[in-house]
């Protein structure tokens, strides 16, 4: 039997998952996406060139393999990598270029668009930032379409990706110890010990576990299933999704796995709800120099917000910082530092499609912790344009926090896809 289906109620909050699914399928998730197609959402800046700062993979260009090819650095080490870890350094070289082929983020747009764009950030608003985000005015910073580079599989895997899926759980604490990794390999667990020193955080790992969760549902629902000379296949890989999630073939950890997605959910939705105020204020626009367009969006924007606001079963985010105010005020502090670290391990992430999703999700996560840590913030916000905000966003939070959040509806919408696959199979 497959046992990836995830019913009833969620943990730590008063919402079930039929409730969600419901609310996002048939109501929010279309209008979303139809939002996240405006030029306004769909022109992230991003800087996939900063190196990573806790460890250095060129390291790995002294193997003897690296000199088989003359190769751009990056290229170097994406081919040594590969070789490393592989006997059959034929197959392994052409694993590695197709990998880096899907991998590669598309950075092509029109010089109209570029002009464009570089006229749009004269309206983007200074702010107080939750997480590390890309230094906007770097040379190195550029305008990525997302449209032109889907999320999907791209043949990332193995130690490399363990490291910062485990960099990101075991260094920076979230793990409650209950939780059994059995399927990291040994070598990867982290050493580093330091269980005495992390304070369980299960809120902060539910959410990580979720991203971890939305995207490997992802990967597995625009799968490469054919990939010939003539034509490339995309689609729903069902075996993999199992893989993944199902209840017997992770240690009863898949399901679980999947109720995180949801949590995630909830937490962002919240955050979209509280934000409201400061999106309906008549200074802000979704500018992009075509006034009847910006009004459009604008508008659309507004309903989804609305909508957020409707949900009946919200999370009520302040269980989370429950009790002493001290405790609280240091609990938040230590997740701010936590987020950043995390924001800081995607520069680490070798392929660069997936560090564009990666970096695109934590920034949109931190932003939505931003908004929950603001509410009187917002709350406070004035509705004339004479007085100066006590909260603000800036276009780059903008387009991550509703970018991600359409990553975690189409999780929750691929999911139904896959469950009606899972039945059909039966
Ligand atoms: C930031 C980032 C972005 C990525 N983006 C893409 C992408 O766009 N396309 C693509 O094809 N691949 C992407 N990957 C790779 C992908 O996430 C997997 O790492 C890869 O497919 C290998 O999967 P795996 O089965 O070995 O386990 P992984 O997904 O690598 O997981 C490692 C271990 O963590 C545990 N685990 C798995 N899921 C969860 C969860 N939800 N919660 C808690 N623990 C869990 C399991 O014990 C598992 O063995 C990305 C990886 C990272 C780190």
């Amino acid at each position: 039997m497959h046992v990836t289906r995830v019913t009833g109620n969620l943990d730590d909050c008063a919402c079930d998952v039929e409730t969600i699914d419901h609310f996002n399928n048939d109501q929010l998730f279309p209008k979303l996406q139809n939002l996240l197609e405006s030029d306004y959402f769909r022109f992230y800046k991003v800087n996939l060139n900063k190196p990573c700062p806790f460890w250095t993979s060129s390291s790995h260009c002294g193997l003897r393999h690296c000199a088989v090819k003359p190769c751009s650095p990056v290229k170097c080490i994406k081919i040594s990598l590969c070789f490393q870890y592989s006997a059959d350094a034929n197959k392994q070289l052409e694993e590695c270029e197709k990998e880096q082929h899907l991998g590669a983020v598309d950075v092509s747009l029109s010089d109209e668009t570029r002009e464009a764009l570089l006229d749009w950030s004269k309206y983007d608003d200074e702010a107080e930032r939750f997480c590390v985000v890309d230094d906007e005015a770097s040379p190195d910073s550029q305008y990525v379409d997302l449209l032109l580079n889907p999320e999907r599989f791209t043949g990332y895997k193995g130690p490399e990706a363990w490291q910062i899926w485990n960099s990101i759980y075991e260094e920076n604490c979230f793990k409650p110890y209950t939780v059994k990794r059995p399927l990291l390999p040994d070598s990867f667990r982290s050493s580093s010990g330091g269980e005495g020193q992390c304070v369980e955080k299960r809120a902060f790992y539910r959410l990580v576990s979720g991203l971890h969760a939305s995207i490997n549902i992802h990967l597995s629902a625009r799968y490469l299933l054919d990939d010939n000379w003539f034509q490339r296949e995309w689609g729903h890989n069902v075996t993999e999704f199992r893989q993944r999630f199902d209840s017997e073939l992770t240690a009863g950890e898949g399901p679980k796995r999947l109720r995180n997605l949801y949590f995630l959910y909830l937490i962002e939705l919240r955050a979209l709800a509280k934000v409201l105020p400061f999106f309906q204020q008549p200074s802000f626009h979704l500018y992009t120099g075509r006034p009847e367009e910006d009004k459009k969006h604008k508008e659309q924007l507004l309903q989804i917000l609305q909508l957020a606001r409707s949900f009946p079963l919200h999370f009520d985010e302040r269980s989370l910082f429950a009790g002493d105010e001290k405790e609280a005020a240091k609990l938040k502090e230590d997740i701010r530092l936590a987020f950043l670290n995390i924001s800081k391990i995607m520069d680490c992430v070798d392929c660069f499609k997936c560090r564009l999703w990666g970096k695109l999700q934590t920034q949109g996560l931190g932003t939505v912790l931003k908004i929950l840590f603001s509410e009187r913030q917002i709350e406070a916000l004035p509705m004339s344009s004479n007085q100066r905000p006590s909260f603000q966003l800036s276009r780059q939070e903008i387009v991550s926090l509703f970018n991600a959040f359409g990553r975690i509806s189409t999780s929750v919408r691929e999911l139904k896809n896959f469950r009606s696959m899972l039945a059909e199979e039966r």
